[in-house]
């Protein structure tokens, strides 16, 4: 069983119990529910903004421990600051230590999209996701058959939220290719593995059709690889521990947008 199967494994159960504790029509009471959500496709394609989605992370099964203590208030608002085009947030708890609670505290204190980062399996999670005041949810594409997936991804956007459907090769890319998938993510970390290399969005990149926004996840540790996606045709970049390993996330995000921008500044004045 490699990990991917465990955080699936559990998560069937964690869903169960909380149909049980959390009934939806108690979910569907949420202020959240019936309201707006904020377009990460859009947010993602502001000229004046980096690209860059920032997310809270304290653990995971990879790294371990990235940061225990940190202010889900001070370093959302913190990230957007700096330039981020949106946040993501981790609501797993058993392997990467977020929960609920901190994507509504995220939502309290900002206006951006925010992306539920959970692993999705199930409609409940995704009005769980609209309830606590997500805008998109991410859909993994190696933890769903295709068919679940597209149901999956078709309910979402009957409730207004927008889907990210995350992929680490070319099958799971070609097979999942429909209407109900906003933006694509490529994940260059193997799920099962853990392996990350950035040419796995380099090398996938030519094959996302141009009507999805494209995202390249995990790895991004340099503001250069930054300048070098976008040459790839890559609008979103998600980043988590590059961020969560400071002892000042919103610091380490700010750092690293003003480094990108100084690139950006200095390849225009030399062209
Ligand atoms: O911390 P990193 O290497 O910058 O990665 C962030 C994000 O891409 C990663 O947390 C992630 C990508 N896909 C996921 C699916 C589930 C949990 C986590 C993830």
């Amino acid at each position: 069983m490699d990990i991917l199967d465990k955080i699936l494994a559990h998560k069937k159960k964690e869903v169960e119990e909380r149909k049980s504790l959390f009934p939806v029509k108690l979910l569907e009471k949420s202020i959240y529910f019936s309201g707006k959500t904020v377009s990460l496709k859009k947010y993602l394609r502001r000229p004046d903004k980096s690209g860059i989605i920032a997310e809270i992370k304290r653990k995971s099964p990879s790294k371990g421990m990235i940061n225990k203590h940190v202010s889900v208030e001070k370093t959302s608002i913190g990230y957007m600051q700096a330039g981020a085009s949106a946040l993501s947030v981790l609501t797993d708890y058993h392997f990467f230590g977020g929960n609920n609670e901190d994507l509504k505290l995220a939502r309290k204190f900002n206006f951006c999209p925010i992306l539920r980062k959970e692993f999705i399996i199930d409609e409940y999670q995704v009005i769980e996701a609209k309830s606590i005041g997500a805008d998109v949810i991410l859909l993994i594409a190696a933890a769903l058959p295709v068919p679940a997936l597209r149901q999956l991804a078709i309910f979402a956007q009957s409730l207004g939220l927008e889907v990210l459907m995350e992929v680490h090769n070319a099958d799971e890319l070609n097979q999942n290719l429909h209407d109900a998938v906003d933006l694509i993510g490529v994940n260059n970390r193997n799920l099962k593995t853990f392996e990350v290399s950035i040419d796995t969005s380099k090398n996938l990149s030519a094959a996302i059709p141009d009507q999805y926004v494209k995202v390249a996840e995990s790895g991004i540790s340099a503001p250069e690889t930054i300048v070098e996606l976008r040459q790839y045709g890559f609008e979103g970049f998600l980043i988590g521990e590059t961020f969560m390993k400071s002892s000042r996330p919103e610091l380490a995000c700010h750092r690293f947008i003003t480094a990108v921008n100084q690139i950006d500044e200095t390849k225009t004045v030399g062209s």
